[in-house]
């Protein structure tokens, strides 16, 4: 690597760093147009995006490591003298680059932003080196327990590894596996649309595991292939595409022609959902509240389901008209880490106990829109059991007019094979580390036909 070249690389990662902390962006987004914006090769665009995405992702370990450094809390730091702090801490801690290398290119992009710094960052910077990351979490690591060490190794909250050890059965090594697969690049997984497009069709790709439906894209972009940009093909996750299979899989009695997405936007589940209602001769109702997201959701589905731009928590359909429901609810997002490098470090607590209400709101409205002897899918990409099982023993000891489905055996309708580590049912938690998907949560719920 050329000095020159590795500088063109942490420019663009400062440069995300700086977008993530001064105006909340997605990492996800300021990337990819930064590197098409700067015409970075192929190796510094590799390289950026593992300075950006790894400071990111370790950037709560990294603070820990600077607050034992300087004699003020971080947050009375300049913000760009903490990012170029946080990134060469990344450098020195978790890549091969030289440690000089790491100190004198981060006090030069200090040295455009602020120019008084340098000295400061160059001192921090070099204590930083004097130990390995290993040796840095066992002494952070002193005065805290077995879970928060594990936290502190795998770069975590505490509190998000604590929520994956109660969905684990505090199964310490199992946290341990799934805390290191939130900082493994998930694969691009599509899916192809049944009835618009085959899988076998989508080129440059591999089948999964589970969905029939469902490619890993070995390299490259997505829209590259026709299928994806004529939108008979997507982007999609297989833990999403599980979900919305498995409520198409359910077992019903008598009609099967109107099913509603009460959470649709911005399309994925919906999109899939209405290709395989299409199949049979079903419509699909998609709604959305935010406006901009029905767009969304409009895009992507055409003509194949009806959109409406309303609040399912007001029922905006008539009681008991559906056959098939899923609400898939704003949740915290916690199974969808390995996504969103930032992520871990921007929810809190209070983000999983604030939603709680709108998603008992959102399954009560799903429960009143089915017909007797219906199904209701309720999904979060979240393992937290506040937001996932919390939530339908909360809806289900309300009312007595439904009762739980083994989802299990809807998945292996939906993929002809038994999907290991599920559990005990009925209700299905998915895990990047047991099945390679994203942390959903699945519970399907059948209204009692006498209701
Ligand atoms: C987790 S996302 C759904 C993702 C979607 N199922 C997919 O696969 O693309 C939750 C969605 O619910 C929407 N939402 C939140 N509250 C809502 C409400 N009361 N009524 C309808 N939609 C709502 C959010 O705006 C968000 O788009």
């Amino acid at each position: 690597m050329s000095p020159a070249a590795g500088s063109a690389a942490r420019d663009v990662a400062y440069a995300v760093l700086r977008a993530v902390s001064s105006r909340d962006a997605y990492a996800n987004l300021v990337l990819p147009a930064l590197l098409r914006e700067r015409d970075l090769s192929t190796r510094d665009a590799a390289l950026a995006t593992e300075l950006a995405y790894g400071t990111l992702r370790a950037s709560g370990t990294y603070d820990a490591v600077l607050a034992t450094l300087v004699d003020r809390p971080l947050h009375r730091i300049d913000p760009p003298v903490l990012d170029a702090l946080r990134l060469g801490a990344h450098q020195l801690l978790a890549t091969r680059i030289p440690s000089h290398a790491a100190v004198s290119e981060s006090v030069e992009l200090v040295r455009r932003e602020a120019r008084s710094a340098t000295g400061f960052v160059n001192a921090v910077l070099r204590k930083v080196g004097r130990q390995d990351l290993v040796a840095w979490t066992e002494e952070l690591g002193r005065d805290q327990d077995a879970l928060g060490r594990l936290a502190l190794r795998h770069a975590h909250p505490r509190w998000v590894a604590a929520a994956f050890a109660d969905a684990l059965d505090g199964d310490l090594g199992e946290v341990e596996r799934a805390l290191e697969a939130d900082n493994a690049a998930p694969s691009v997984t599509l899916v192809a649309r049944p009835g618009r497009a085959v899988p076998e069709e989508l080129d440059g790709t591999r089948p999964t595991r589970w969905s029939p439906y469902a490619r890993v894209l070995e390299s490259g972009d997505p829209g590259r292939l026709p299928a994806v940009r004529s939108g008979a093909a997507g982007v999609q996750d297989e833990g999403s595409q599980l979900v919305a299979l498995a409520l198409a899989a359910a077992p019903l009695d008598g009609p099967d022609a109107r099913w509603l997405d009460g959470c649709a936007g911005p399309g994925g589940k919906a999109a899939l959902l209405a290709a395989l209602a299409g199949q049979r001769g079903a419509d699909l109702l998609a709604v959305e509240r935010a406006p901009h997201r029905a767009r969304l959701v409009r895009q992507a589905l055409g003509d194949d389901a009806t959109v409406l731009t309303a609040d399912t928590t007001t029922r905006p359909y008539r009681a008991g008209s559906f056959d098939r429901v899923l609400v898939d609810v704003p949740c915290s997002g916690l199974g969808a880490l390995r996504r969103r490098p930032e992520a871990r470090w921007r929810r809190t607590p209070q983000d999983v106990a604030g939603l709680g209400s709108l998603q008992r709101e959102l399954l009560r409205a799903a429960l009143d829109g089915v017909r007797p002897g219906g199904v209701v899918a309720y999904a979060t990409c979240s393992p937290h059991l506040a937001e996932t099982r919390g939530v339908v023993d909360d809806v289900l000891a309300e009312r007595d007019d439904a009762d739980w489905l083994d989802a299990r055996d809807a998945l292996r309708t939906a993929t002809g094979q038994d999907l290991p580590e599920l559990g005990a049912g009925p209700d299905v938690q998915l895990w990047p580390h047991r099945h390679g998907t994203d942390a959903m949560y699945l519970a399907l719920l059948r209204k009692d036909a006498a209701s």
